[in-house]
């Protein structure tokens, strides 16, 4: 026996975990997650790349016979670290007025609805979904998403480590399409930050039909090199603030709610909401959410066609409720209640004192 055949015989290949070298810098047809393309300079945009002859479709979602649908906006929007603890977001090249159409893409990797499926049954599909992307669709995710860097590559099976923080990236990165069968992750979309109403420059849509795509539009003027913020709208909240302000979903104390009307102001956001410069999109139905951590903001007063919000997030129990109203920045005043019984009780006290003292007199 030849020394590579004893090799062979002793370490069967499926066993062995392929060792991948980082890449080379990403493929020529692609960009970077900080929105580069090598052939942007020359004026091409490329949105897809074909699929080699006879293989079979990549993406479940359009049935389409391409790899992952490249950057279709690189020329408006790039993707580049916040240097804060949001980690990675998403930032206009150019100046825009409010209504523009900063994002329009189709999902780069599309799922069963966690709602539709019991939870093993959902992660047994979402791995399989994984596996079964073509090398060049994975090696393309995880340059584009640094969260899933530590992914195997091809049909390899993962850890269970590796599973769950895979599942976790998918539902804190994907959203629901209208039909709530399907989640979708998208290449710029999914990178936007969170924001709340208020600050939020631009709001998203999710196409009401297959292939998914989402838009996202300003919701008012953005200079150059700004970050693109939406309103994820999750009823139960979120762990993190207002990137903006820093309000919590729920609600900010009047000290905060000072500091927000400053920070507002140095972002260029009038602190009047019925100042804010809006775009047309501002006239669309408001978002609906629904219970639990999954939020789909989509309305029954929609047009049969509209493309309107949905993101999804952790739980995978939550109901539909139509009738939620979406979380608002209400402000509860720390101490209010506490000063107003204060203020009674006092008032109690000095009138009692009073009727006492007068009725000593008498
Ligand atoms: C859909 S991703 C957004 C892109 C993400 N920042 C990235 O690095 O790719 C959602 C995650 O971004 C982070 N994030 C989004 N908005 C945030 C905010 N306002 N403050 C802090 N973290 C935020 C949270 O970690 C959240 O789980």
């Amino acid at each position: 026996m030849s020394q590579s055949e004893s090799f062979m015989a002793t370490r069967p290949l499926e066993n062995i975990r392929l060792q991948v070298k980082p890449s080379q810098g990403p493929p020529p047809h692609s960009s970077n997650i900080y929105g580069q393309n090598n052939l942007k300079n020359q004026g091409i945009r490329i949105v897809h790349a074909a699929r080699p002859e006879g293989s079979g479709p990549t993406n479940q979602a359009t049935g389409a016979n391409f790899y992952l649908p490249y950057m279709t906006n690189s020329l408006a929007v790039k993707i580049k670290h916040t240097k804060t603890s949001r980690g990675l977001g998403v930032f206009t090249i150019q100046s825009f007025p409010a209504g523009h159409r900063i994002v329009g893409e189709g999902a780069i990797f599309s799922c069963v609805h966690p709602e539709q499926v019991e939870e093993m049954e959902w992660r047994r599909r979402v791995v399989h979904r994984w596996r079964s992307l073509a090398v060049l669709d994975q090696t393309w995710f995880k340059e584009h998403f640094p969260q899933i860097q530590y992914m195997p590559l091809g049909t390899l099976e993962l850890t269970p480590h590796e599973a769950n923080k895979f599942f976790c990236f998918v539902l804190e990165y994907a959203f629901s399409n209208i039909p709530r069968d399907r989640i979708n992750i998208y290449p710029f979309a999914s990178h936007i930050n969170h924001a709340c109403e208020k600050c939020a420059n631009a709001q998203f849509w999710v196409q009401a039909e297959a292939p998914d795509r989402i838009t996202v539009r300003l919701t008012r003027y953005v200079r150059k090199g700004q970050e693109i913020f939406i309103n994820y709208n999750r009823p139960s909240g979120n762990t993190f603030g207002c990137a903006v302000c820093g309000a919590r979903d729920g609600g900010a104390s009047r000290l905060r709610q000072f500091w927000q009307g400053i920070r507002r102001r140095a972002h260029g956001v009038s602190s009047d909401p019925s100042e804010l410069e809006l775009g047309p999109i501002s006239t669309q139905p408001q978002p609906v959410p629904v219970t639990g951590d999954i939020v789909d903001s989509a309305t029954t007063e929609a047009p049969a066609d509209a493309i309107h919000p949905a993101t999804v997030a952790a739980s995978r129990d939550g109901k539909t409720t139509r009738d939620v109203k979406a979380p608002t920045e209400t402000v509860t005043p720390v101490g209010e209640a506490n000063s107003t019984e204060t203020h009674t009780s006092s008032q109690q006290r000095v009138s009692a004192w009073w009727a006492s003292f007068r009725k000593s007199r008498r």
